[in-house]
């Protein structure tokens, strides 16, 4: 599915990524964790193709995937198989559109073979915890939570197979975290989504990642399955990053509701 090889990447004559070498099969949720400025968002821009890497490739299923290929047509599988979810859910919603309009750009873009009724439309918001009442909202009549369900049922509609979530859940209170983990790990097991899942919420990377790599000034320092990386890190870095922070949640999450 998802391949990154020797991937580095320069800004002037500054590197911010060095050989980075990652995989993501399918089904599977593959968490990346650093401090601010470790280069993770620019990994997770090139994987989508929104930035061409300096050195090395991103490929998906075998096909390149590039900036400069983006509006190439033969090229439109991984386009549409990998889909990003934001930081910042009202950002990320264009302030004029309703839910419902927000939800069928992509299709219309990139799956016009796809039913776009309200039937389609209040089914994908039904997968994401929101009932139909929803589709002729605007984003300032949501919650930032039910914004970032909007915001996952988006990236849902063209129906990929690999969400690219940067810090989903920075923007979020803390109980609303924890519906969104859980709407995701939902989404995986029903879906048999895979996840690359860039998170200062090392909790969070525990309990939905199986895998996790660890970014340091743009090189993967660490790298192994979750429960091993997050309670036993043998780098230093890493085991800073973990200091401190309740790995592996002791008490059980509660179910994912229809947030606020
Ligand atoms: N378009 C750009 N031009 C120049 N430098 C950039 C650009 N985008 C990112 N950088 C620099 O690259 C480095 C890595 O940034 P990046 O956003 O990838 O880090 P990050 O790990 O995602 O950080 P955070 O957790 O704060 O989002 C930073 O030093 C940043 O200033």
């Amino acid at each position: 599915m998802l391949t990154v090889g020797g991937l580095g990447k320069t800004y002037g004559r500054v590197a911010v990524l060095h050989d980075v070498g990652l995989e993501v099969g399918p089904g599977e949720a593959v968490g990346l964790i650093g401090v601010s400025g470790a280069g993770k968002t620019t990994l997770a821009r090139c994987v989508v193709g929104q930035e061409s890497p300096t050195r090395g490739e991103v490929r998906w299923d075998g096909a390149l995937v590039r900036r400069s290929l983006w509006r190439s047509r033969g090229e439109r599988a991984w386009r549409r198989h990998i889909q990003m979810v934001f930081q910042d859910p009202r950002a990320a919603l264009d302030p004029r559109w309703t839910v419902a309009r927000s939800l069928m750009e992509p299709m219309r873009n990139l799956r016009p073979d796809l039913a776009r009724g309200d039937e389609a439309l209040a089914d994908l918001l039904g997968q994401v915890g929101l009932d139909a009442g929803h589709l002729r909202r605007y984003p300032h009549e949501l919650s930032t939570g039910q914004c970032q369900r909007v915001c996952v049922a988006r990236a849902l509609a063209p129906e990929p197979r690999l969400l690219v979530l940067d810090e989903p859940l920075s923007a979020l209170d803390l109980p609303v975290q924890a519906q969104i983990v859980g709407l995701l790990k939902g989404l995986a097991r029903r879906r048999g989504l895979s996840y690359l899942f860039i998170s200062h919420d090392i909790a969070a990377v525990g309990e939905l990642c199986r895998r996790v790599l660890v970014l340091e000034a743009g090189r993967v320092v660490e790298e192994g399955r979750a429960r091993d990386v997050l309670t036993r890190p043998a780098h230093p870095y890493t085991r800073a990053l973990v200091t401190d922070t309740p790995v592996l949640r002791a008490t059980p999450r509660p179910p994912a509701g229809p947030g606020r």
